[in-house]
């Protein structure tokens, strides 16, 4: 049985087709899972770590060409027994995604490099999907820009490389794509608009490589100089360029949980990247947030189809909770060790509000503006209160200002959070002080 499996490619489906009301489709999913469950639980193995772990993955605009690359990796490294191919309709597996041909999921694949083992997260590039895009970019290590050679520059080039630097990806890598459909010139031009881009949002476009190809041609075994050799050249650029985080092993255990799912007869598995600490199969653990504190135990741990003995921080994986209801655990929620973390539902933060260039406000925020809040992998409605005599914050300015979560959450100081209105990313902030819960009454209150 396979969490990694479920949870990147069947769960998404099984969602939309919730959504869409398609039982006929539902019944053929959950026909497929069991079957599949069953096939895998015969072969099941254990991970050997032999090789660091590393989070990776595809942003950048719509079209761009993130999928096909993904997809261009595996097929590339499954010739070197480095990967298992995914093709394109693998990864964009969705009815709306093969209807809309566009990706609206974060979908994880696993390779491997000579030197490493990667988790891929290929994250959706159209704008109504960014909250896809956040979470899954959350949990990257480093990233591969995505730029078709064809269009350059897009809103969405821009708002997710901002998002990068906010999340705090110091390591990106640029895929210049499609330049099979682009003359050599406007490959140099595009590098041009990059730099500048990369520079404008505090990149070191020295510092950031840049790699021209056709992920497309790679899929498709033609033109090797543009196809194969690019991704090759990509992916020991990759090796190179993303370091190697320190993981923090010695903290408590901590998981921003990215999925959850009932599998009938076993319990309830949770998904995401451990962010610090280790956990054994066996360990008390507490999934917190949504107002609410829950125990349980790890019941079994897997990374990519392979049990794992001991999760560590960095690694992609799925853990199996004991006695947990399905209502019990969502995405957004904490799985940690016991009593290592709290939940609150307000706060001080050191906030920047983006100019309009930046891809912000024109017009200044007032208090009675009501943004959603962005971290790790939830987000959740806010309110806002300025410092005493404050009614204005302008695009550009950096202030300090008290949030009210519509629900308690696991909250740490230093925790990063982006700020967006229903459309776009208007800013970012830090938390700087934890301070006393505002009661359950007061927030129906501030709610209504
Ligand atoms: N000519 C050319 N077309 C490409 C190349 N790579 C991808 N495409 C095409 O570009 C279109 C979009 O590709 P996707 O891989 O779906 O793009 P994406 O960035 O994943 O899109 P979203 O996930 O929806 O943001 C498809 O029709 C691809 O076949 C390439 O190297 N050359
Ligand atoms: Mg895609």
């Amino acid at each position: 049985m396979s969490f990694i499996t479920l949870f990147s490619t069947r769960l998404p489906v099984f969602q939309q087709a919730v959504k869409q009301n398609k039982q006929l489709f539902l019944n053929q999913f959950k026909l497929n899972s069991f079957r599949s469950l069953s096939s895998q639980a015969q072969e099941k193995t254990t991970y050997v770590r032999d090789k660091p772990h590393l989070n990776i993955g595809t942003i950048g605009h719509v079209d761009h060409g993130k999928t096909t690359l993904t997809a261009a990796i595996t097929c590339v490294l499954q010739d070197m027994n480095l990967a298992k191919a995914k093709r394109y309709e693998d990864i964009d597996n969705a009815p709306e995604e093969k209807k809309r041909g566009i990706t609206i999921n974060a979908t994880h694949v696993e390779y491997s490099t000579a030197n490493r083992h990667y988790g891929h997260i290929d994250c959706p590039g159209h704008a109504d999907y960014i909250k896809n895009m956040i979470t899954g970019s959350s949990q990257m290590d480093g990233a591969i820009l995505v730029v078709a050679a064809t269009d350059g520059v897009m809103p969405q080039t821009r708002e997710h490389l901002r998002l990068a630097k906010q999340i705090g990806i110091d390591n990106i890598v640029v895929f210049i794509n499609k330049a099979d459909a682009a003359d050599k010139e406007m490959i140099e031009l595009v590098e041009m608009e990059l730099k500048d881009l990369l520079k404008e949002i505090g990149y070191d476009p020295e510092n950031v490589p840049f790699i021209a190809g056709s992920a497309l041609a790679a899929l498709e075994n033609k033109s090797p100089e543009l196809g194969k050799n690019a991704i090759l050249k990509l992916m020991e650029t990759v090796d190179n360029h993303v370091t190697i985080p320190t993981r923090d092993i010695n903290k408590p255990f901590f998981l921003p949980i990215e999925h959850s799912y009932a599998i009938s007869g076993r319990g309830t598995v949770v998904t995401g990247r451990v962010e610090r600490g280790i956990c054994k199969k066996g360990d008390p653990l507490e999934i917190i947030g949504y107002n609410k504190v829950v125990k349980t135990t790890a019941n079994g741990i897997e990374m990519f189809h392979k049990i794992l003995d001991q999760a560590e921080a960095g690694d992609q994986l799925g853990i199996l909770l004991r006695g947990v209801k399905r209502d019990d655990v969502r995405r957004g929620m904490a799985l940690i060790k016991p009593g290592s973390g709290k939940i609150y539902n307000r706060f001080e933060a050191k906030v920047y509000l983006m100019t309009k260039d930046e891809g912000g406000r024109e017009k200044p925020l007032t208090a009675t503006y009501q943004p959603q809040l962005y971290s790790k992998t939830w987000d959740i409605p806010a309110r806002l209160k300025f410092p005493q005599g404050k009614e204005l914050v302008m695009p550009g300015e950096d202030v300090s200002m008290t949030f009210v979560l519509n629900k308690r959450m696991m909250l740490e100081k230093g925790q990063r959070f982006q700020i967006r209105d229903s459309k776009t990313t208007i800013g970012s902030g830090v938390i700087v002080n934890l301070l006393s819960d505002v009661s359950d009454k007061e927030i129906e209150e501030m709610w209504n």
